[in-house]
C-alpha cells in the first residue's frame, strides 16, 4: 500500500502531512474524559471496572481519522445518545470512554480510544495503536479530502496496528445530504478494494451509530468467547444486512 499525496483537508490533516497547528488552535478535551483502559481482553467470569460496571470480556476500539470528520461525535452519540451540536471543538491527543454493552448475553465492555485527527498529535495516537483491538476509520461525506486520506490512514494503520485488528470504515455526516460530495458508491468501491466492511453513518441523527459499535463487539466477542457450537459471526454479511441507508437524498 503507497501512501498517497493528498491536499489538506478542511480544517483538518492527513496522516503524513506536516504538524500545522489549526487556526484557532485546538482546546482541551471536552468532559467525560475517564482514566486510559490498561487492561487486555479479558475472557471470564463478570470483571468489575474501576466506575463499578461489571463486564465478562474488554476491548479496545479506536477511532481514527481526519480532524473534523466526526469521530468525538460519533462515539458521544453512541455512548449518551445525544449530539454535540454547536463549536467544533478538536480533540487533543487523546480521550478515554467506556460503555458496556450486551452482546448476546454476554457483557462486552467497549473501551473507546478517541483520536485527535490533527497531524500534530499523531506521535501520541501512534502509541496506542498496537493495543487497539478495533479501529473505527471515519471519513466524511461532505469533505473528499477526508476521503482521499482514507488510503494514507490505511498506510498508517498498517505500520502501527495489530495485523488481527479488527478495521470497519464509516461514511459519516450522510444527513448533510445537500452538501454530499463522496457518494455511496465511492465508499463502497474503496472498502472493496480493501476488504473492509463499510457503512455510512450520521452522528447527528444517530443512523447505524449503535450498529457500527455493535458489530465490532460481536466480531470481538465471538474471536475471544466463541463456543464451538456457535455459527462463526461474519461482520461483512452482518454490516452489509443491517446496516441503513440515510432515508433522503442521494447525489
Ligand atoms: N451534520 C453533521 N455534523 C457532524 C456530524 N458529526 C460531527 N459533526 C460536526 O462536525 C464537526 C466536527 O466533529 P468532531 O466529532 O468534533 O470531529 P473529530 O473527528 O472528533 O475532530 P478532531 O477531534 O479534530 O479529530 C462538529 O462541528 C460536529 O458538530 C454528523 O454526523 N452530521
Ligand atoms: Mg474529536
Amino acid at each position: 500500500m503507497s501512501r498517497k499525496k493528498t491536499p489538506k483537508s478542511k480544517g483538518g490533516s492527513t496522516p503524513g502531512a506536516s504538524a500545522l497547528p489549526a487556526a484557532n488552535g485546538p482546546r482541551p478535551v471536552r468532559p467525560g474524559s475517564g482514566a486510559p483502559p490498561h487492561a487486555p481482553p479479558l475472557p471470564g467470569r463478570p470483571s468489575l471496572g474501576s466506575s463499578g460496571d461489571f463486564y465478562d470480556v474488554a476491548f479496545k476500539v479506536m477511532l481514527v481519522g481526519d480532524s473534523g470528520v466526526g469521530k468525538t461525535c460519533l462515539l458521544v452519540r453512541f455512548k449518551d445518545g445525544a449530539f454535540l451540536a454547536g463549536t467544533f471543538i478538536s480533540t487533543v491527543g487523546i480521550d478515554f470512554r467506556n460503555k458496556v454493552v450486551d452482546v448476546d448475553g454476554a457483557k462486552v465492555k467497549l473501551q473507546m480510544w478517541d483520536t485527535a485527527g490533527q497531524e500534530r498529535f499523531r506521535s501520541v495516537t501512534h502509541a496506542y495503536y498496537r493495543d487497539a483491538h478495533a479501529l473505527l476509520l471515519l471519513y466524511d461525506v461532505t469533505n473528499k479530502s477526508s476521503f482521499d486520506n482514507i488510503q494514507a490512514w490505511l498506510t498508517e494503520i498498517q505500520e502501527h496496528a495489530q495485523r488481527d485488528v479488527v478495521l470497519m470504515l464509516l461514511g459519516n455526516k450522510v444527513d448533510s445530504a445537500q452538501e454530499r460530495v463522496v457518494r455511496k458508491e465511492d465508499g463502497e468501491k474503496l472498502a472493496k478494494e480493501y476488504g473492509l466492511p463499510f457503512m455510512e453513518t450520521s452522528a447527528k441523527t444517530g443512523l447505524n451509530v449503535d450498529l457500527a459499535f455493535t458489530a465490532i463487539a460481536k466480531e470481538l466477542k465471538q474471536r475471544s468467547m466463541k463456543a464451538p457450537s456457535e455459527p462463526r459471526f461474519r461482520l461483512h454479511d452482518y454490516v452489509r444486512r443491517e446496516g441503513r441507508v440515510a432515508s433522503c437524498c442521494r447525489p
